[in-house]
């Protein structure tokens, strides 16, 4: 998979981890159901490699971006195809998203192999995730649960609860869907029950700024009314200064033909038992401008209810 082969008009730099593979391989194939030729360069990112430590106590959500910015930047690929979920807000000088796919599911989705959802979990039972939006969302709906840190790819996540390490885990659902891990699922939370992060079960399309080739090929595939959502979401952690050491969920679903409804909640990093701060903002928003200004909005918001208390903690 790493040999570029000289025929090869495009190269997508994607992660190597089973989830990265499914979704760069899906952009290759709706490249070349277009026509072109699209080969792949499999790469480890640092956030692959860093499993022992949260990743915001490590650098971030960058980490998995980084290694594939740096082989668009060096000319052995010309896309990188990334969750969105994992995109930092702000992209470094010389590199823009040019396209966001239609969403897939945006929930989250409890695995547990010996209980039918959250609410029959057991007093003090122990439930696997290392995602401070998670932990402050579960912690606020049971105060009871143990909760304990867990990284790694899909497949060592749900190793490690088939291994007996946890009674449940939360895991995107999009990414089970993905690789036809559906049936483990045993609830859905709705997004009002745990709202999403920004971004959650879109694909980000990432290019080098001054390399426009595959431009009108990206355009093809974007899907606009997923473009605004996202950017909805994405505006609201911007305007609060995001880093992913902030317990912050964002989702915006169309609940009309124009109308944006955008749930976001703010926990407390180092207290999650704290209550959640959480606003629902609702908008005519047929355009980016728009759509921004609903994300920024609703950051205004959460700064209302006390969001700085909630930001800057020693
Ligand atoms: N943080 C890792 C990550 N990045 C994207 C997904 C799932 C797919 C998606 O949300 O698009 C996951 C796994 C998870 O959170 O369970």
């Amino acid at each position: 998979m790493r040999a570029m082969i000289q025929s090869e008009e495009f190269v997508i730099a994607t992660r190597e981890s089973r989830l990265a593979l499914w979704q760069a391989e899906h952009v290759q194939s709706l490249l070349q159901a277009r026509g072109l030729a699209v080969g792949l360069l499999g790469m480890t990112t640092r956030g692959d490699q860093i499993l022992d430590r949260t990743l915001s106590k490590v650098g971030g959500k960058g980490l998995f971006v980084k290694e594939l910015e740096t082989a668009l930047e060096e000319g052995r690929a010309h896309l990188a195809v990334h969750s969105l979920k994992d995109v930092p807000m702000e992209l470094p000088e010389g590199f823009c998203l040019a396209a966001v796919l239609e969403r897939e599911d945006p929930r989250d989705a409890l695995v547990c192999p010996r209980y039918d959802s959250l609410a029959s979990l057991p007093q003090g039972a122990c439930v696997g995730t290392s995602s401070l939006r998670r932990v402050t969302q579960l912690l606020n709906a049971r105060p009871d649960l143990r909760i304990e840190p867990l990284r790694g790819n899909l497949d060592t996540r749900l190793r490690k609860l088939d291994e007996g390490q946890y009674d449940a885990i939360v895991l995107a659902a999009a990414g089970l869907k993905r690789l036809g891990l559906a049936p483990r699922i045993r609830q859905y939370f709705s997004e009002d029950e745990m709202i999403p992060c920004a971004g959650q079960g879109a694909l980000g399309l990432e290019i080098r700024t001054d390399h426009q080739a595959l431009r009108p090929h990206l355009d093809a595939l974007a899907h606009g009314a997923t473009w605004l959502a996202v950017a909805a979401e994405r505006a609201v952690s911007r305007e609060l200064g995001g880093s992913c050491s902030m317990p912050l969920a964002a989702h915006a679903r169309w609940t009309d033909a124009d109308t944006l409804t955008l749930d976001a909640a703010l926990g407390h990093p180092t207290d999650p038992a704290r209550p959640l701060l959480r606003v629902r903002q609702i908008r005519v928003a047929a355009d980016l401008a728009a759509a921004e200004s609903l994300g920024r909005e609703t950051a205004h918001a959460l700064q209302a209810l006390g969001a700085a208390d909630y930001l800057h903690t020693p």
